[in-house]
């Protein structure tokens, strides 16, 4: 799994079941089902972190869910990012480039969805930790990130 690791995908915003938000205090910026089985197939479902940047703005820290949401018992696996930034508004049909860097633990099938936004907050807080490292700076310099498509001359 590790030799997975960094793993950079890109794609449209794409809307989902608009839990994020109004049920977890927490927006997710979702890919496209064809997005989502590019994945590696061996890529474990879990809680990662990284980086993301919209459009070709400023790239942010962010915390990702891959998988299959097993409190919400979802029938297709997502990708979906919390991008750790205030924005002053929806960026669905952006596109949303990642870099997926470190693993924090498998998804969970909690008894209550209180129990699930505190994991929630407890994840972001361990990602902007990991995202302080100095092996997790370098990534976010990453050639990538780093195109000339909003650049008019
Ligand atoms: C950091 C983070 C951790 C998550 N952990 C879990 C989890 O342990 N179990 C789970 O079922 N869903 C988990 N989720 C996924 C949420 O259930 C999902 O974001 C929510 O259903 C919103 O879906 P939506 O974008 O379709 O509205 C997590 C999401 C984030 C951002
Ligand atoms: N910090 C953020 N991280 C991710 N998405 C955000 C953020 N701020 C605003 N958004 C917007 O909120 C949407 C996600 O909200 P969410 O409730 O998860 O809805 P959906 O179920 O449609 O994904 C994203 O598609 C994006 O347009
Ligand atoms: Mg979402």
């Amino acid at each position: 799994m590790t030799s997975l690791l960094p793993f950079f995908m890109e794609g449209e915003v794409v809307k989902g079941f608009g839990r994020g938000s109004k049920e977890l205090g927490c927006p997710t910026a979702n890919y496209s089902l064809e997005v989502v089985q590019s994945i590696p197939k061996d890529m474990a479902p879990g809680v990662y972190y990284g980086w993301a940047q919209v459009d070709s703005q400023m790239v942010h820290k962010m915390v990702a869910n891959i998988g299959w949401c097993p409190f919400y018992e979802n029938k297709e696996m997502s990708v979906e990012t919390h991008v750790m930034h205030k924005f002053d508004s929806d960026f669905y049909g952006s596109n949303l480039k990642i870099c997926v860097i470190g693993y924090l633990r498998p998804e969970k099938k909690f008894d209550s969805l209180n129990d699930l936004i505190e994991a929630i907050q407890q994840d972001i807080k361990n990602a902007d930790a990991k995202l302080d490292e100095y092996e997790a700076k370098v990534l976010k310099e990453h050639k990538y990130f780093n195109n000339t498509n909003n650049i008019t001359v």
